[in-house]
């Protein structure tokens, strides 16, 4: 259901090396929308990711997994694993195995689906990833393009159909054209099967044209300093905000001149 809270962030702290990164983040994640988390490198996002998705146990703070009205802890005994997919950059494809092969093995560890049943499933992602060429489903990963690849990645974090999606810089190294076209993907995922998504980028121009709100953590406060819709926290957030959202925008297009065109 569109708007329904999958994820809350309880005054959670962030450690890394013995060193607090972030403290009281305090966030949710909605159904059907997308949220950037965003700030300057080394603020601690990738380390946030982790302890989303389980990976990283908090040594302050609750994330819960609260889909369906039950809380879960994502650090408990019930992890919401299935519910929650995943494209890393550094987890990337099984490169010993096909794209399809890739694809169908979540589905053969974690359903009740005959291999026919899993072939489809797993031909039906790659095709809403935009990758329906029936050569890719046999394809070695490293024959793909960087674009092709992160496509095949985010179509095998779908493949459990999970609620929400986690995507940690997926638009890295592509050049422009694949970058907006992947931008169209999380946008049909957010729209067609109503999708939580959660993206780390670095991109402005994607952070504009996808995210719904922003979470920005500031590297200096160690906080999150601003939550909101990127556009109106470029215009209105804090000035640390401000100036990390119009890094690189021509004069011509600030608010003022908007207004006066
Ligand atoms: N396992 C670890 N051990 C020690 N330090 C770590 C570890 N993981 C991350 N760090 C440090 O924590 C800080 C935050 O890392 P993280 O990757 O979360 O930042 P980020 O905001 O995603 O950065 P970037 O934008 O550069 O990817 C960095 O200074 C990093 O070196």
């Amino acid at each position: 259901m569109a708007g329904e809270v999958l994820m809350r962030v309880d005054d959670l702290s962030l450690h890394a090396g013995g060193r607090e990164l972030q403290h009281g983040l305090g966030f949710d994640v909605r159904a059907g929308e997308v949220l950037a988390i965003v700030g300057a490198s080394g603020c601690g996002k990738s380390t946030l990711l982790r302890h989303m998705i389980g990976l990283q146990a908090p040594q302050a703070g609750r994330v819960l997994w609260t889909a369906g009205g039950a809380e879960r802890d994502v650090h408990g005994d019930d992890p919401p694993h299935r519910e929650i997919g995943v494209a890393f950059q550094a987890g990337a494809l099984w490169s010993s195995m096909t794209v399809g092969e890739n694809l169908m093995l979540p589905l053969e560890l974690y359903t009740d689906l005959d291999a026919g049943q899993r072939e489809r499933q797993a031909r039906y992602k790659l095709a809403l990833a935009g990758l329906s060429d029936p050569a890719t489903f046999d394809a070695e990963p490293a024959s793909l393009s960087g674009g092709m690849r992160k496509r095949a990645a985010i179509a095998r974090a779908l493949v459990l159909d999970p609620p929400m999606l986690c995507l940690d810089e997926p638009s890295a190294g592509l050049d422009p054209l694949t970058s907006a076209r992947l931008d169209d993907l999380i946008l049909r995922l957010k729209r067609d099967l109503g999708t939580g998504v959660v993206l780390v980028t670095h991109e402005l121009d994607s952070l504009f044209a996808v995210a719904d709100r922003m979470l920005f953590l500031d590297v200096e406060a160690h906080t999150a300093t601003a939550l909101g819709p990127p556009k109106e926290l470029r215009e209105h957030g804090p000035e640390p905000v401000r100036e990390f959202l119009n890094r690189g925008r021509p004069a011509r297009t600030t608010a003022a001149e908007e207004a006066a065109a």
